[in-house]
């Protein structure tokens, strides 16, 4: 695959800095830091030290200033790091310049991400997608890339050989635009696979639930425990990246059909959500969603925010949905579940590691389908002009047609005629 840049193989040695503008919000960034470190300890990474660095104001160069990026650098240089990671996005320029000032690799939280994802995707649609936004993430740091070949053509006196570093950059971006092209074509062509299977599924009419939340909150160990499947299930960020659907029987004797997603995490590359928006599209489509939440953690509110966040930006707002408290055999204060539970809605208390609440939780998935709207085609003869006009009056009509001696009317049905006109579907 093109890579992003020549990094070293494996880094040993990380300094995780995070700078932060504004000393009241010091616990939310230390949160982040200490998040980053997670992040960043996935990809095998050895951390060294992490750092919050405060700055006045936000610089153009650096994103701090002069003075505190020297700082940093030296820290960086006093614990032999190879890599400096910021959990602030920094723009292509900046990144530039903090490699020109410290010397050694310098990358941000979306780059880790991103690795992340690459080592993560197992299913030709992730990887593509990963791929994609990979390519779009490095276009503008090429620069970067070959910036050595100007600087060593400079040194050696070569005034001639200036510029090869640029022309090298050319050559690549215009490498990398056909790449990203030809990604998104196959993109598509396995997106098509992929709704496919969809509409089959939205024939048979079978109801769908969608599982989402952070990472590492416990979605594709519950998926697990419900449908008795073996999906992996890991202490790691990111164990999911592709969308697994399996079938379940509710209490009442319904099927219902469950999809694990890709968990969030705040500060989620938008670049990723975009590439991941065909997966998530699972989310939207569900009938309503389970929201899974680690209550054990104490960032928990937090990550609930996230997750809302995201599923705004997917067009899921407003989705009915169940909120899990789950991992609750790792809480041993009772006072936190009330706590989560008097802010946040229709929350049900479970632990996946242990079957704890799975009944209650079966139980309020057949609540949530009560009053789905299902549209059914009706086959009424034409002597049944009574029942066409019941239709017409109590029901929402989407289509009338005509065939033989019959009329088909397509409906939704209200609860109160459905079962005098349930003889009478035809679809
Ligand atoms: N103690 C405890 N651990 C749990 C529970 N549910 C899940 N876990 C653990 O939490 C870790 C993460 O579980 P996963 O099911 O992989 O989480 P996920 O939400 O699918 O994570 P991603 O796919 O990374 O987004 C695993 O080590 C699970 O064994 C629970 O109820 N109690
Ligand atoms: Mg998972």
């Amino acid at each position: 695959m093109f890579e992003v840049r020549e990094k070293p193989e494996m880094v040993e040695r990380a300094l995780l800095v995070r700078l932060s503008f504004n000393r009241r919000e010091e616990d939310a960034d230390i949160s982040l830091l200490e998040e980053l470190e997670e992040l960043v300890s996935t990809l095998g990474v050895g951390v060294v030290s992490l750092e919050l660095a405060w700055s006045r104001a936000m610089h153009r160069k650096y994103l701090c200033g002069t003075g505190k990026a020297a700082e940093i650098v030296e820290l960086a240089h006093a614990h032999e790091c190879d890599c400096i990671v910021f959990d602030n996005q920094l723009a292509p320029s900046q990144q530039r310049e903090w490699e020109e000032l410290a010397q050694i690799c310098v990358i941000d939280r979306e780059e880790v991400i991103l690795d992340i994802f690459a080592q993560r995707a197992q299913t030709k649609e992730a990887t593509l997608q990963v791929e994609l936004a990979r390519m779009q993430y490095a276009l503008p740091r090429m620069a970067r890339m070959w910036g050595h070949l100007d600087r060593e053509g400079g040194a050696g006196g070569g005034g001639a050989s200036r510029g090869m570093g640029e022309m090298q950059v050319e050559v690549d971006r215009r490498l990398a635009r056909k790449r990203i092209d030809r990604i998104k074509r196959e993109l598509a062509s396995v997106r098509s696979q992929r709704a496919t299977r969809r509409k089959d599924r939205e024939k048979n009419d079978t109801p769908h639930a969608a599982i989402v939340g952070y990472t590492n909150s416990g979605k594709s160990t519950l998926l697990n425990i419900l449908s008795g499947s073996d999906i992996m299930a890991k202490d790691m960020l990111f164990a999911t990246l592709d969308t697994t659907t399996r079938s379940i029987e509710l209490p009442d004797g319904q099927t219902l059909l469950l999809t694990d997603t890709v968990g969030f995490v705040r500060n989620l590359p938008h670049r990723l959500v975009e590439a991941f928006k065909a997966t998530l599209e699972e989310a939207v489509l569900a009938d309503f969603l389970i929201h899974v939440l680690d209550a054990s953690d104490p960032r928990a509110l937090e990550f609930f925010e996230t997750t809302m966040h995201v599923l705004n930006e997917l067009g899921a707002e407003g989705k009915p949905m169940i909120t899990v408290l789950n991992k609750i055999d790792k809480v041993e204060d009772s006072k936190v579940l009330d706590n989560l539970q008097e802010k946040l809605e229709d929350t049900i208390l479970l632990s996946a590691k242990e079957s704890l609440g799975l009944d209650e939780l079966r139980q309020q998935c057949t609540v949530m389908l009560a009053d789905r709207v299902r549209s059914h085609c009706y086959r009424i003869p034409q002597s049944r002009g009574d029942l066409s006009a019941i239709l017409h009056k109590e029901a929402k009509v989407m289509s009338t047609e005509y065939e033989g001696n019959d009329v088909l009317i397509t409906a939704i049905v209200p609860a109160i005629i459905a079962g005098r006109m349930a003889e009478f579907i035809c679809d």
